[in-house]
């Protein structure tokens, strides 16, 4: 389902060792010490000769020239000795300590770090990504030696459309940003939540190929009411509370005009928004900006993805899931999100009439039309009273009433609810109307995860489809069987989402392009990045990139597509520098 041959990195990794490429040349502004502080250029002691002289760094260097090959093995054989060193330790302590050695790489020789983590996706992605990153936004402050990124603030009102030439590179083609206020199921971390678009970054990196000189992580840093952070007296961010309302659009709508002005083509992911502003900033936005919101759209793609993925491993018929009971348990951003999808999916599979068995809770229990105070963005998934009379529910009935009484096929929780699905919830799984009924406890990081993948098969049983937000490994049901833990991460579609948007050119990021990413999911991020890039010609959204035009586009078959998409793909490996003044 979502394991996703190891994404595309893995297929770069065979098609190019490390000495069958030649690069082609870079240009360099810098010279001498300049250039081994930049971590773009830097080669450390991986410098030939000839270049050495070329730039000025003769003498500045050990004499001796160490290959890329050799850097890389030095490297891994000291990220090995630390996991060796560290065994038997706090799990977080060695997880921060991995985390560590990987930064002082990225920070140095950025080449040689993307060279690493790509070919090492399925060890690094944790420490990178969920669940080690929420563990350093949460001691950001503490853990901060060098800025990475941009922060905007509320004091920097009237400034952006200026400092946003601040940024060195004259291209940036994709950016992720976030508000801190709802970073994984930690909450508000304030300008501490800048480790989330860091991380996705990388992974668009990884995945995706997009080139690392193009791409920009930013936090907007309206305040925080995290009264634990507002007293921390290492916190970086601003202290003060949230900026609200008129104030709060205001900052997002400066930031947005001036990337627009500076980088009119370049997509902007927004993540981690708390969901009042993850809705608002979408509706607000979406046609007017190529962007889209990763936690209401990527999730969903990803979780349709897992919910038709089910609906196959049950020998059914696709079209089957217009009769699947599913309980999300979560009515924020990310379930909202997967909602809509899957009514949509249901809609076209069994006509706008379809009525879906879609059951949402939230910390009130399940919703339905009964409920005094509902939020818009949920209303249309309130049962009405009548729906749910003849199965003996009514407004705000708890987790274990609906399961019993529902048997869904799916659970799914993104309720960011550490243990919600605890034993009584599993087992009435075992019930479930589905012979091999489906949990997905997405919420992330680990801690916060629904329920863990041992205690999903012990009292659920053996023959459940799991999925997690974060990692967890197989479990191991004795009798030589294995409980197998998929990943159900938006981090399989956002990276093919950004690729397909940027090289198609497309103005906005439509429906149809998301749809067209989630129902490829099971292939590499290059085909997802393709069907992106074809739906965005069918609806005439895509204006082309670089060299190509949208006439090229429309012309090529999908494989071409595919070929064309893989062929953009930056790797890591050094270019012979060229000076220019
Ligand atoms: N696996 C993935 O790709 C993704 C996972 N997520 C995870 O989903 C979680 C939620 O994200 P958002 O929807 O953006 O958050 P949110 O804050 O917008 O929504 C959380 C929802 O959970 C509900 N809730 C809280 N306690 C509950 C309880 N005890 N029982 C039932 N519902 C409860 C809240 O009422 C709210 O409706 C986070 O942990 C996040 O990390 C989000 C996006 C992608
Ligand atoms: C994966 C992700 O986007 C989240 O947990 O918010
Ligand atoms: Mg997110």
């Amino acid at each position: 389902m979502w394991r996703l041959a190891r994404s595309a990195a893995s297929n770069l990794r065979r098609a190019r060792p490390f000495s069958s490429c030649i690069p082609g040349p870079c240009i360099v502004h810098k010279r001498g010490a300049d250039i081994l502080h930049d971590p773009w250029f830097n080669k450390d002691t991986g410098f030939p000769l000839t270049e050495r002289d070329r730039l000025g760094l003769r003498g500045l260097l050990p004499p001796r020239v160490i290959s890329f090959e050799q850097q890389y093995a030095r490297f891994m054989e000291s990220y090995h000795s630390l996991e060796k060193n560290t065994q038997g330790q706090p799990d977080g302590f060695v997880s921060l300590a991995k985390w560590r050695i990987l930064n002082r790489l990225h920070d140095r020789n950025e080449t040689l770090y993307y060279r690493v983590l790509i070919d090492n996706i399925e060890d690094f992605a944790p420490i990178i990504y969920t669940p080690t990153v929420g563990l350093v936004c949460q001691n950001y402050s503490g853990l901060f030696r060098r800025p990475r990124g941009m922060y905007f603030s509320a004091k920097d009102k009237g400034e952006m459309m200026s400092m946003i030439y601040n940024w060195p590179a004259n291209q940036v083609d994709m950016i992720v940003l976030t508000d801190g206020s709802r970073i994984l199921g930690l909450g508000d971390l304030g300008v501490q939540g800048i480790g989330i678009p860091i991380g996705k970054l990388d992974m668009y990196v990884a995945a995706a190929g997009i080139n690392p000189q193009r791409i920009l992580p930013v936090m907007l840093d309206v305040g925080t009411n995290n009264q634990k952070l507002l007293e921390d007296r290492l916190y970086l961010g601003l202290r003060q509370p949230r900026l609200e309302g008129e104030e709060y659009l205001s900052i997002v709508d400066e930031f947005m005009e001036a990337v627009h002005t500076r980088w009119p083509k370049a997509i902007v992911q927004f993540e981690d928004f708390q969901m009042k502003w993850a809705f608002e900033t979408l509706q607000r936005y979406r046609k007017r900006f190529c962007m889209f919101n990763d936690d209401i759209q990527g999730t969903a793609g990803v979780a349709l993805a897992g919910l038709l993925g089910t609906v196959r491993t049950q020998g059914r018929p696709l079209a089957d899931f217009a009769n699947q009971k599913i309980v999300v348990v979560g009515a924020g951003s990310a379930g909202l999100g997967v909602l809509n999808m899957a009514v949509q999916a249901v809609k076209r599979m069994a006509g706008a009439d379809a009525n879906p068995q879609f059951f949402l809770l939230d910390k009130d229990g399940l919703i339905t039309k009964a409920r005094k105070v509902i939020d818009p963005a949920a209303a249309p998934f309130a049962k009405a009273p009548a729906e749910i009379e003849e199965l003996g529910l009514m407004e705000g009935a708890n987790l274990i009433e609906v399961v019993k009484k529902v048997k869904p096929h799916v659970l799914l929780g993104l309720s960011g609810v550490g243990g919600v699905f605890n034993e009584e919830v599993l087992k009435a799984m075992r019930e479930s109307d589905s012979a091999k009924p489906a949990i997905f406890a997405m919420s992330n990081p680990t801690m916060n995860a629904e329920c863990a993948a041992v205690d999903a098969f012990k009292h659920a049983g053996e023959n459940i489809v799991f999925a997690s937000g974060s990692p967890f490994k197989n479990v191991d049901l004795g009798n030589g069987k294995v409980g197998h833990v998929n990943q159900a991460n938006n981090m399989y579609l956002f990276p093919g989402i950004g690729l397909g948007a940027l090289l198609s050119g497309a103005r906005l990021i439509s429906d149809g392009m998301l749809q067209a990413a989630s129902e490829c999911i099971r292939d590499i991020t290059a085909e997802v990045g393709a069907a992106v890039i074809q739906a965005a010609v069918a609806e005439e959204l895509a204006e082309g990139h670089g060299d190509i035009g949208p006439r090229e586009l429309r012309q090529m078959s999908k494989e071409e597509t595919v070929e064309h998409v893989k062929h953009n793909m930056w790797f890591p490996i050094y270019s012979p520098l060229v000076h220019e003044k």
